[in-house]
């Protein structure tokens, strides 16, 4: 799904009123009638509806929802709030439609909303042009200080909140539902803004699909579509040859369990073979906990460049991926190794975890790491990798060009992991959930995708479905064990559920 920006959804508008063609008061009406089901279908038909209508577009919708909600005989009680001089013209039509409108110029106007009810928030859209300031930004606050008695469901966007710029210190509403138009907005994607939007719903109003089909933009969500396109059917004949012979570098004295979870993700996510490098100390642990896996051992504690045999430093480009990073430890034979690796290998990889905080110490490395290759940054990663930014909308930027600067996949993992393309696009993976805030949840991300990698998936195509995949083996985990009690290990043992579900 493509993620516009305002002024793209400005223009998605208007080309829907000029080819459909519509009139900008019938698309309102079908937008707000969208809302106004849902708002029935989900609350009922009970409780009060509180409507706070702004003084553009976005309070017309609020003012035609009052109006269809009013007309079905439900509670219905709207505010007009005068931020700005003159209403659109869409909107004072509306209002001329539903005049039962009480009407705020200042902050001791606001009202009392005395028995528990629905807050619907149609003050800004996306056409909020600059933080909120003054007294309107009081009802902001007023109306947030309501959320714990009232449901606060906002129109399209919190009131507050820039579809496309930080507003991270300006107020805003903290929407527990939104009703978005059609598409996500960037700003909803961003752990800065998490507690503004709440639950996403996507209502479909009927843009025109013209213009959905072809604008450009960077951003996107990725979705089943996108994932049906990029999935291979194992082939009949195969053989284990077929799928090519990973490597997963990971693992040292006490941190052998990241080198477990990614050798038994990358088996799982399909590879042919996998064999995990580790140090002396691990050899028992991984023989006996990943049976599957061929093990090679390192005569340090850590990953160096001493190897017992069969494994040499020199053989490595005959894997047809590598995963390096997880609980390697960051030793300076450590990076020595990571340095010869990378002068040896010269097929895309995957670098996760300590690989990445290596690469910090000595940013020389950066340029040496082969082109199309994967990093799995986490935000503290990231920033020591590339830096501090402002805002998360300026980190994207800056993620974004450095994908396309160093010509590598760069996924900045998150509740959405923005996944930056050397191509400048950006796809944010909406599967996953909290239950993967734990420790080796990363270490799985690192297996999946050199697994996909080795049996032959292209570098953007792994890094999609293998970050899907991800979530959705999360996903599925949770619906059986919890959020609270779900372990990496889960996360492993559910990929099959994940595959069996793009399969479907
Ligand atoms: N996309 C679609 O297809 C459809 C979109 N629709 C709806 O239209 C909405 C967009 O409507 P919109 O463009 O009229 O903008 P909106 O958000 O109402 O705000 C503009 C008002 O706010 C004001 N203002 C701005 N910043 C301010 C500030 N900081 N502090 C104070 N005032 C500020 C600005 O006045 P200004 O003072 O800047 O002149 C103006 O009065 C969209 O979100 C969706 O709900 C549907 O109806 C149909 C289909
Ligand atoms: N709230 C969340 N929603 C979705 N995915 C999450 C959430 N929290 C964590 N994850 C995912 O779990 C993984 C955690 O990785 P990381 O921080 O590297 O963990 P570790 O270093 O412990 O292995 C990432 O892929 C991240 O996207
Ligand atoms: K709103």
């Amino acid at each position: 799904m493509k993620i516009l920006s305002a002024q793209q959804i400005r223009e998605a508008d208007a080309y829907t009123i000029e080819h459909e063609p519509v009139s900008s008061l019938q698309l309102m009406e079908r937008a707000a009638a969208e809302c106004a089901g849902w708002l029935v279908h989900t609350f009922g038909e009970a409780l009060p509806y509180y409507i706070f209508c702004g003084m553009g577009n976005n309070g017309g919708d609020g003012l035609v929802i009052a109006r269809l909600l009013h007309e079905a005989g439900l509670s219905v009680h709207a505010y007009m709030v005068h931020h700005s001089g003159k209403p659109s013209a869409d909107n004072a039509a509306n209002q001329e439609r539903f005049p039962d409108v009480y009407h705020i110029h200042a902050l001791p106007e606001f009202p009392d909303l005395p028995e528990a009810g629905i807050i619907v928030d149609a003050i800004f859209g996306t056409g909020l042009s600059r933080p909120v300031e003054g007294w309107t930004a009081g009802i902001l606050h007023k109306l947030n200080d309501l959320g714990t008695k009232h449901t606060i469901v906002s129109i399209d966007m919190p009131s507050g909140l820039m579809a496309d710029q930080s507003s991270l210190h300006a107020p805003c509403v903290h929407a527990r539902y939104t009703l978005s138009f059609e598409f996500y907005k960037l700003a909803f994607l961003l752990p800065e803004n998490a507690a503004r939007a709440g639950s996403v719903e996507v209502l479909r109003i009927g843009l025109h699909p013209d213009y959905t089909a072809t604008v450009q933009t960077p951003y996107h969500l990725t979705d089943g579509h996108i994932i049906r396109t990029i999935y291979q059917p194992r082939d009949p004949f195969a053989h284990k040859g077929t799928y090519g012979h990973a490597l997963v570098i990971a693992g040292s004295h006490g941190k052998m369990g990241a080198a477990i979870l990614a050798t038994k993700a990358c088996l799982r996510a399909g590879a042919g073979l996998v064999s995990v490098h580790v140090p002396q100390c691990g050899y028992n642990i991984l023989q006996s906990t990943v049976p599957e896996a061929m093990c090679v051992t390192d005569e340090e504690i850590t990953f160096s460049s001493q190897f017992h045999e069969p494994f040499r430093l020199h053989q490595a480009p005959e894997y047809a991926a590598i995963g390096i990073g997880p609980g390697i430890g960051t030793h300076t034979a450590t990076a020595g190794a990571l340095e010869k690796l990378l002068q040896l290998y010269h097929k895309p990889m995957v670098l996760d975890a300590d690989a990445l905080n290596i690469i910090s110490a000595y940013p020389a490395l950066l340029a040496k790491i082969p082109e199309d290759s994967i990093l799995t940054p986490h935000p503290r990663e990231f920033e020591r990798l590339f830096g501090a930014t402002d805002n998360q909308f300026d980190r994207l930027r800056l993620l974004s060009a450095k994908a396309v600067e160093l010509r590598l996949y760069i996924l900045l993992k998150g509740r959405y992991s923005a996944m930056a393309c050397p191509d400048g696009a950006v796809y944010f993976n909406p599967t996953g959930n909290p239950g993967m805030a734990t420790g080796g949840s990363g270490d799985v991300l690192t297996g999946i995708l050199t697994g996909l990698l080795s049996q032959g998936y292209a570098p953007k195509a792994a890094l999609l479905l293998g970050a899907w995949l991800h979530g959705l083996a999360g996903d599925q985990a949770v619906i059986d064990i919890s959020e609270e009690a779900l372990v990496a290990e889960d996360i492993v043992y559910y990929l099959g559920q994940a595959w069996l579900n793009i399969q479907k």
